[in-house]
């Protein structure tokens, strides 16, 4: 059998606060277990600060878990994630450097030589629709444009891993559906694991494979796993007139719908 792309193996973390000298003051990810095969599309659900960009952190290697284990291919995750690609809810692109240079800057980082990173990201420009703004700088993009910016810099470097951190949230509904649909087709060509993190529960079930539902903190853990067994190609709007998507939706929101609304009373007990 092969190992998946990546696994939580009972992974919690802890986080002390600034005032706080005791143990650990607030633990945001309990005994987390959770699997992503390779080319597997799988989405993370779940109320606002329950802990899903802390597991994103932790499986890019920018944050160690407090306990449990990150394997990725089978083998334990020390340090950064080579293996991933991370794609951020913020503006991720170098405001002093074009859309080219922005994708050009990863490959060389890699070790790539300038003709060549320039050749594959002009090929990624191409992809996502951009090659007629390789010389914009982001500034001189629309916020549609420098989502495929950031895309084809993350996809560019062909990571086996893609972790998503709300990539599409600022996006207008329209503009947002179309990203989805490219990510699908991108996706479709070259299979590689991704991990997303959304609110949205119509995205996690149009894009996914399989949806992962978390509890509200603290201790956030799985707490509902449903496989998303809808034909492929899909078409994000389209897919949502499906009676099978309207069932899912309404399995995953009975679970998830308590957990929010623990979310916000959690948040306002927090802030009080
Ligand atoms: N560095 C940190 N120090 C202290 N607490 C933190 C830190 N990072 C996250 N937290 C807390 O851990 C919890 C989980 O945060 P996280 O950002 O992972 O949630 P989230 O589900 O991604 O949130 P959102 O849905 O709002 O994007 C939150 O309560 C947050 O306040």
């Amino acid at each position: 059998m092969t190992d998946p792309a990546l696994e939580f193996l009972h992974v919690s973390c802890a986080f002390r606060s600034r005032k706080d000298t005791g143990p650990a003051a607030y633990e945001a990810v309990a005994d987390t277990t959770l699997r992503v095969g390779a080319g597997e599309f799988v989405s993370l659900v779940g109320p606002t600060g329950c802990g899903k960009s802390t597991l994103l952190n932790v499986a890019a290697g920018l944050l160690g878990p407090t306990a449990g284990e990150i394997r990725v291919f089978g083998h334990p995750l020390a340090g950064i994630n080579r293996r991933a690609g991370y794609m951020f809810q913020a503006e991720a692109l170098m405001p002093w450097r074009s859309a080219l240079g922005n994708v050009m800057a990863g490959l060389e980082y890699r070790g790539v030589s300038a003709d060549q990173a320039r050749q594959q990201a002009l090929d990624w420009l191409g992809r996502v629709g951009l090659e007629a703004f390789a010389d914009h700088y982001p500034h001189q993009l629309s916020g549609g444009m420098r989502k495929r910016a950031a895309l084809a810099q993350v996809l560019a470097l062909d990571p086996d891993i893609i972790l998503m951190d709300e990539p599409f949230s600022a996006l207008d509904i329209q503009t947002r559906q179309l990203m989805e649909n490219e990510l699908l087709d991108l996706w479709a060509a070259r299979k590689k694991a991704v991990l997303f993190i959304t609110h949205d529960l119509d995205e996690a079930i149009a894009l996914s494979d399989r949806v992962v539902v978390l509890s509200a903190g603290p201790g956030t853990h799985p707490i509902g796993e449903f496989r998303v067994d809808l034909p492929r190609p899909r078409d994000v709007a389209e897919v949502r007139m499906h009676p099978r998507f309207v069932e899912l939706h309404a399995q995953i929101w009975a679970v998830l719908r308590d957990e929010v609304l623990k979310g916000y009373a959690q948040q306002l007990r927090r802030v009080a």
